[in-house]
């Protein structure tokens, strides 16, 4: 069976051509914040995105015959995890969603690709709104608005799998199970998300999209909610502005004008110490969420489990585990296992090993 992945990130769109298990093509493709600021919306970026994903492609000889076509989930209702077939409710709820995140492009460009060849399906699975908060974690001090989760979900839970499958190759007379263990996750990606993973829930996680964790390079995380509310009010800058201090012109982004980490670090080697300080504070404030994790588990942490591109970063895992160490031991998967997870998904739903979801 051919699979064609699709993942567009808030820096990146991610691509693999899968035959059966096999990835026989794998691309990264890295948007810098001038290519995307000419797109006043993400949803504008769709026939760019969608191209981008066609000329590699071509480029590369791959002849456009899929069984299955994927795309990474969209902001769409709170729903449980697995993998679910496009359909129109699910198209209009990403086409009119309230948050803006380019992962709303993953279900639109795998439909109306698939609807380009006969017979092929087009998926999401596991996308960024998978619920599964405890009770207590939704209350906030104000009854108008409840914590709502937006997160890495799919990456989480395949880096949490490949670390069970990892420990009991280790120690094969004691096998573990994701289900069987307490975690800690870190997504670091454009945005950034903290979870506690509590016996293969996610009991906790720090909305990732929306002013809530720590910043990211694109995010502001929380903010000084007084201040937030007197700039809104203040006639500078219009809501779609707004949003974008939010998510988008926010974090590394406005403070150093980029969201890429490793140009940041180069600036920090060269002596540009406002770099070291914006970079140093993102690692304190993910290193607080951390702790705020251990504690939703009562500070029974198995591991903590470092992902997502930043991860790559020495100056940030090295720091990172300087202060979260003494929770927990610290490991570090770079990248992500989105689009294998993703493409296992579409296999599993077309050979009928897993249920296929219907979004309502
Ligand atoms: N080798 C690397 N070293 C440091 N940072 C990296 C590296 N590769 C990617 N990154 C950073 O990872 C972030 C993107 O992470 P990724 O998980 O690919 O995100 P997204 O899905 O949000 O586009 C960017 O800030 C990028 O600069
Ligand atoms: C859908 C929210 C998860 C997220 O922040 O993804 P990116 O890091 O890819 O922007």
């Amino acid at each position: 069976m051919k699979i064609l992945v699709i993942n567009p990130g808030s820096t990146s769109t991610k691509m693999a051509v899968f035959e059966d298990e096999k990835p026989v093509f794998v691309k990264t493709l890295r948007h810098s914040v001038d290519e995307l600021v000419h797109y006043p919306r993400v949803i504008d970026q769709f026939e760019f995105r969608k191209n981008l994903v066609l000329a590699e492609l071509e480029h590369e000889g791959i002849p456009f015959a899929f069984d299955a076509i994927i795309g990474r989930g969209g902001l769409l209702k709170p729903i449980p995890g697995g993998v679910y077939e496009v359909n129109d409710a699910m198209i209009n709820d990403c086409m009119h969603a309230m948050r803006t995140h380019a992962c709303n492009l993953g279900c639109l460009i795998a439909s109306e690709l698939a609807h380009a060849l006969p017979a092929c399906r087009a998926f999401i699975a596991d996308p960024g709104v998978v619920d599964e908060l405890d009770e207590v974690a939704r209350v906030t001090g104000s009854p108008l608005m409840p914590r709502i989760t937006i997160w890495h979900a799919l990456n989480q839970r395949a880096i949490a799998r490949r670390y069970a499958a990892e420990r009991t190759a280790e120690q094969p007379d004691r096998p573990v199970r994701y289900e069987d263990l307490n975690l800690i996750v870190c997504h670091l990606g454009g945005g950034i998300s903290v979870a506690a993973h509590r016996k293969g829930r996610c009991v906790d996680v720090n909305n990732a999209l929306d002013g809530e964790g720590p910043f990211s390079p694109e995010r502001a995380g929380t903010l000084p909610a007084g201040d937030l509310i007197d700039l809104c009010f203040s006639g500078k800058l219009s809501q779609s502005e707004l949003k974008k201090r939010i998510s988008g012109r926010a974090g590394l982004a406005a403070h150093l004008g980029t969201t890429d980490v490793q140009a940041v670090v180069k600036r920090i080697e060269e002596g540009d110490e406002h770099a070291r300080l914006v970079l140093d504070a993102m690692i304190y404030q993910i290193a607080k969420s951390v702790g705020a994790a251990a504690v939703v588990l009562y500070g029974k942490v198995d591991a903590i489990l470092l992902t997502g591109g930043i991860a790559h970063s020495d100056y940030i895992t090295s720091r990172l585990k300087e202060r979260v160490s003494f929770l927990a031991p610290v490991r570090v998967y770079p990248g992500e296992d989105e689009l294998e997870a993703l493409a296992l998904n579409a296999l599993g739903a077309l050979r009928g090993e897993l249920e296929v979801q219907v979004y309502q």
